[in-house]
């Protein structure tokens, strides 16, 4: 017989240890935030529609832009509105926004500009719409977009919710087109105090080789766009390279460890390049001892990418990938792979240039671009007058 008496309570699971959520990325300045400014473990892309007919309704757009991005990064409580109205906030955080390091980093597409005559001549002089690569297998509904949004943070919910925000308060301008949500693990300081650089779903260490985002001077020529053949508006905006790359993670798990290395030229474990893999994931390749390639090949993917020649300086690039997993493909495979998010001063020299180096590498067994698209950016905001896309705005009132 069952036992009579009161029904047990069903208790919380166990409270994880209190998150810290107080951290906050400064949202004003020259620049954007969440180009150069340290990566947090979570990171979402979502690219819109927009839709404006007019400079005034873009200049309205930007304007609301701005102000939810201000908020949701600098955190505050929600107002209380009257219940008989829908609610200010999700509530996916509850009554106070915590800033939890989130940054909003907006970028333009090449369809803004080209569908609308009153932004001609304003577009940045290298953004194009993406063209498919040789190994791509490009999904429509995937690709491309008139306006960018990464939003990365300490935790999903944070990205998340700020997503949400956007698309409620702004769905008078933007229609969303796609989103991918990805990860990076979180990594401890080792022995040393030094950090090591996350693995991906590859599982070997990503972003050994980045050059220094802390270097002001290098990011100014990596990174920042300036100089007279692009447009006034755009100088100290980048050009944002996103790509959505199906990672083939049963086939890669099935492969033998020495020609893992060998795609890559680096060795799983420490990440240590394999002309020198007692070395640490920070050691620099010499290529010029290795003339044919028997320590580190050719068409490895590190000396493809840079082959550290007299050229190379001028394909650099600053990499912000993330590891993106959503569930079973219809033919019973993981849906993993890269959210990978890169920023250059200048499209085709820097991403559009590797790329094609890249053309043909031994890694494209295992992977494929599935989407993505190519946008600009926007220089940052200077202080609480200042808007995304102001300058931009200025020199279209101006034509
Ligand atoms: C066009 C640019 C690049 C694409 C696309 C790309 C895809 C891609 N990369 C990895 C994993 C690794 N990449 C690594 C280095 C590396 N990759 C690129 C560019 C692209 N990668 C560059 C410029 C570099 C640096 C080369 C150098 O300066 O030596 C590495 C090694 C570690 C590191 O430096 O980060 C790994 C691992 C995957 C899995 C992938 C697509 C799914
Ligand atoms: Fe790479």
């Amino acid at each position: 017989a069952r036992a009579q008496g009161p029904v047990p309570q069903v208790s919380d699971a166990p409270a994880a240890e209190p998150r810290d959520t107080a951290r906050r990325v400064p949202f004003h300045g020259p620049h954007q935030a969440g180009i150069t400014t340290p990566r947090p473990e979570n990171g979402l892309v979502a690219s819109f529609d927009v839709v404006a007919t007019s400079l005034d309704d873009l200049e309205r757009m930007l304007r609301l832009l701005t102000d939810r991005a201000r908020f949701l990064t600098e955190g505050g409580p929600v107002p209380d509105l009257d219940p008989a109205l829908p609610p200010a906030d999700s509530g996916l955080l509850g009554p106070v926004i915590q800033p939890d390091n989130l940054t909003i980093t907006v970028a333009l597409g090449a369809s803004l500009f080209e569908n609308r005559p009153w932004l001609a001549g304003l577009k940045p002089a290298r953004l194009q719409r993406m063209a498919q690569f040789p190994n791509d297998a490009l999904d429509p509904d995937l690709c491309h977009g008139d306006l960018s949004i990464q939003f990365c943070a300490n935790h999903p919910d944070s990205t998340i919710h700020a997503l949400r925000d956007i698309v409620k308060t702004l769905s008078e301008f933007l229609v969303l087109r796609w989103m991918v949500e990805g990860d990076v693990p979180p990594v401890l300081a080792d022995a040393r105090g030094a950090t090591p650089s996350a693995r991906n779903f590859l599982g070997f260490r990503d972003g050994s080789a980045n050059p220094d985002s802390n270097d002001a001077a290098l990011m100014d020529r990596i990174v920042w766009t300036t100089g007279p053949h692009e447009p006034g508006w755009a100088q100290g905006g980048s050009y944002q390279a996103v790509r959505i790359i199906r990672n083939m993670v049963e086939r890669w798990d099935r492969t033998p460890l020495v020609e893992q290395e060998r795609i890559f030229g680096r060795t799983k474990m420490s990440g240590a390049p394999l002309d020198n893999p007692d070395a640490t994931e920070h050691h620099v390749p010499d290529y010029a001892a290795d003339p044919e390639g028997r320590a580190i090949p050719h068409d490895a993917h590190i000396r493809l990418a840079n082959p550290r020649d007299a050229e190379s300086q001028r394909h650099l690039m600053l990499r912000r990938p993330f590891n993106y997993s959503r569930g079973v493909l219809p033919n019973g495979q993981l849906d993993q792979g890269l959210l990978f998010i890169c920023y250059q001063a200048d499209l085709e020299a820097g991403f559009i240039a590797v790329q094609n180096r890249l053309n043909g590498e031994p890694l494209e067994e295992y992977v494929k671009p599935v989407g993505g698209g190519y946008f600009f950016a926007l220089p940052g905001v200077r202080d609480k007058a200042d808007y995304l896309g102001r300058a931009l705005v200025d020199a279209a009132r101006r034509t």
